[in-house]
């Protein structure tokens, strides 16, 4: 002790303030062990005591717990409960902290809501405030805090955690209770499970591909779409329900088989037919969900596909929207456009992917593999529209991937009164309903009128007879021309006259031709257009092609120039040494007289070439000292200031040329008169 003392001594720090902190410390040691004592003790109680079940959001119910617990834990709920004495119902017991929201709850998280519906206690209620239905609140309970509720005598304790904090989605549930066993536990999943599906009744869940991650989001709950709402030709309907109803109770007669347990059906035809409200009409009547993927969205490829198509549940109705499209980004959908499977959906590349600005990178063989390979999910009911059938490759649209195929048209007169019908509200007459009661099951659904609606309409439409609807579908049809405007088209004008069903009939006929005059104008403009873009094209083509063709020829020009300057300095190089030469020949030729005569020689060929070469622009002479030859590679400049001068001498040299004794003393050029002097004659 006093070998420490001694050590701390020189930190001025006194013995009774060590003391204090060492006490300090173990304190403090000892209140944290005994708290983490005391919370793994409490742990170690509730894990043998507490029965404890855990809820993916990936998976149903979760979602059919946050609903139940959105429904029953509302404001509203509770109140009627407290008001109804209902004790068996749960109730927020202690908890002080919720999460309170207008929008409802699902699987995928927290969505807009389309209607609020989850007060359904209360009236329907069809008030607008500010053009919108009333909102209606829902309780939730709230991320990382336990609540606890009391249901059928057990108190539950109920946490919602992130699992993935970083991503922001992906949330679990975890319920605790105190009981010998689980039943109370499977008592209240099957409770949330039936209040799921008797709100989900009603409603069309749509779910939509979500590249980025490759999982499914939620996208809202539709109102399902009647069936008799979608007038196709006689049959087609009760065609394809059938198929799908037999196809979904069929799961062993494909296991006996050893036929993978898939169906797909492939609607095709012009737009605005009907293609997508028949999807989604009989996802309704057969209670599925619908997943769509969009093949040409972003980032989508091989593998996002893939992946997606392995997480689809068994029952439900997979939508591939658009499947012409899914190559040819960026294509328009008319018919003219070519559209034609690009590179990548032919044949031969079929294995190959193309990477597309957007970052899609999917392949023809990808989206077979996703749709039918050892990944893909079995008991879909796959569904694929398309525009253009001529363009899908047939490996997409054969048996076995495509197994049903329906072509929608445009209007027939059978669809145009059938349409009519659906639109305008009738009040039942007794003697055709007594016709009815006998034969409405062989009559085509399309063909009844629509009853009465339920809830008030703001909108003051007469309710006729249903003869006289019937009637009045007649002269419409009769006015419709068939296959020519789409069923869209006809339920537009429908809905501009939706509370003058007379007027309608009357005025059809002239919408008719007007339709006809627009169309006629929109194909014209469009003609134009294309034509115009065309021409504009084949300009802007034929300018850069131009801009191209100036610009080599300017560089092979500036090639051209640059090698002539080249060979002037070497011409020039040449000329120098030979006057050089020649300088020093001269110089000889005053001593000696043969000498003289060679150096005269060489004078009258230097001469004699210079002359020649100035009329044609022949090759240079072996002597390589061709006046003009130098001339013609000289640049522009030089040409042109020489010009004169070279004229002048150019006279001169040809004066020279002649007879060369006499002549000889007339030259000005040093090489002559060097050979002058050189004469001996003078
Ligand atoms: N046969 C039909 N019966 C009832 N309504 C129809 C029919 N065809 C089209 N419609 C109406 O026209 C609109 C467009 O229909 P829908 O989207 O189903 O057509 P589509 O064939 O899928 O078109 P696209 O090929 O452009 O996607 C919808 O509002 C729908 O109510």
């Amino acid at each position: 002790m006093d070998t420490f003392k001694s050590l701390l001594s020189p930190l001025g720090m006194s013995t009774g303030a060590i003391q204090d902190t060492l006490k300090l410390v173990v304190i403090g040691g000892t209140v944290e062990t005994a708290r983490r004592a005391s919370v793994s003790a409490w742990n170690g109680f509730v894990d043998s005591f507490f029965l404890t079940a855990h809820f993916s959001q990936d998976d149903y119910p979760y979602d059919w717990l946050m609903h139940w617990l959105a429904k029953v834990l509302s404001i509203h709920s509770w109140r009627l409960r407290i008001l109804k004495g209902n004790t068996q119902q749960p109730a927020w017991g202690r908890s002080r902290e919720f999460e309170i929201t207008t929008r409802s709850v699902n699987r995928n998280g927290i969505t807009q809501s389309t209607t609020g519906d989850l007060d359904e206690e209360e009236e329907e209620d069809d008030t607008l405030v500010h053009g919108r239905r009333k909102r209606k609140v829902a309780f939730m309970p709230s991320l990382d805090t336990t609540h606890t509720i009391y249901y059928r005598g057990h108190w539950l304790r109920i946490t919602r955690t992130k699992r993935y904090p970083d991503y922001g989605h992906g949330c679990s549930l975890k319920i605790s209770v105190v009981a010998r066993n689980n039943d109370i536990l499977k008592k209240l999943v099957l409770e949330a499970k039936r209040e799921y599906e008797k709100d989900a009744e009603h409603r069309v869940h749509i779910f939509l591909a979500d590249t980025t991650y490759g999982c499914w989001r939620w996208n809202g709950a539709r109102q399902k779409r009647p069936m008799s709402s979608i007038v196709l030709q006689p049959g087609v309907k009760d065609m394809l329900l059938a198929d799908c109803k037999d196809f979904l109770c069929s799961e062993e007669w494909y296991a006996e088989r050893g036929i993978p347990f898939r169906r797909g059906y492939l609607l095709h035809g012009v737009p605005g037919s009907g293609k997508t409200s028949l999807i989604h009409s009989l996802a309704g009547e057969l209670g599925l969900d619908i997943y769509v993927v969009s093949l040409s969205s972003k980032g989508m490829s091989d593998n996002t596909l893939t992946t997606l198509m392995g997480h689809v549940p068994s029952r439900c109705i997979l939508l591939l929207e658009d499947l012409d499209a899914a190559f040819t980004r960026s294509v328009s959908r008319d018919a003219n456009s070519t559209g034609a499977p690009t590179a990548s959906t032919s044949k031969e590349s079929s294995t190959s992917t193309t990477e597309n600005t957007d970052g899609s990178t999917l392949s023809l063989s990808g989206l077979l593999n996703s749709l039918d390979g050892v990944a893909a999910a079995e008991g879909r009911l796959l569904f694929a529209t398309t525009n253009h059938i001529e363009r899908l490759d047939p490996a997409l649209s054969r048996p076995g991937r495509m197994d049903v195929w329906v072509n929608f048209t445009h209007a027939t007169k059978w669809q145009a009164e059938g349409i009519f019908k659906c639109f305008f509200p009738y009040k039942p007459s007794t003697a055709a309903t007594a016709n009815s009661n006998g034969s409405s099951a062989a009559k085509d659904t399309s063909q009844q009128n629509l009853p009465l609606p339920k809830r008030k309409h703001v909108h003051a439409i007469p309710i006729l007879t249903e003869e006289e609807i019937s009637e009045l579908a007649k002269r419409f049809a009769e006015a419709i021309p068939e296959d020519e405007l789409s069923v869209a088209s006809l339920q537009g004008y429908l809905l501009k006259n939706k509370t003058r069903p007379r007027e309608c009939v009357e005025e059809v006929a002239e919408w008719v031709i007007q339709e006809r005059e627009t169309r006629e104008k929109l194909k014209k403009e469009k003609a134009e257009r294309e034509a115009k873009e065309k021409k504009e094209a084949e300009e802007k083509a034929q300018k850069e092609k131009e801009e191209k063709e100036a610009k080599e020829k300017e560089e092979k020009e500036a090639k051209e120039k640059l090698e002539r300057k080249e060979r002037a300095a070497k011409v020039k190089k040449a000329r120098a040494e030979v006057a050089a030469k020649s300088g020093s020949s001269a110089a000889t030729s005053t001593t000696s007289t043969e000498t003289t005569s060679a150096a005269s020689t060489t004078a009258e060929a230097i001469t004699i070439s210079e002359t020649t070469s100035s009329s044609s622009s022949e090759e240079e002479t072996s002597t390589g000292v061709d006046a003009d030859t130098e001339e013609s590679v000289t640049s522009e400049e030089e040409t042109d200031k020489d010009k004169g001068t070279n004229e002048e001498s150019k006279k001169e040299k040809w004066v020279a040329v002649k007879p060369s004794n006499t002549v000889a003393t007339t030259t000005s050029s040093a090489s002559t008169l060097s050979s002058t002097d050189a004469d001996p004659a003078t």
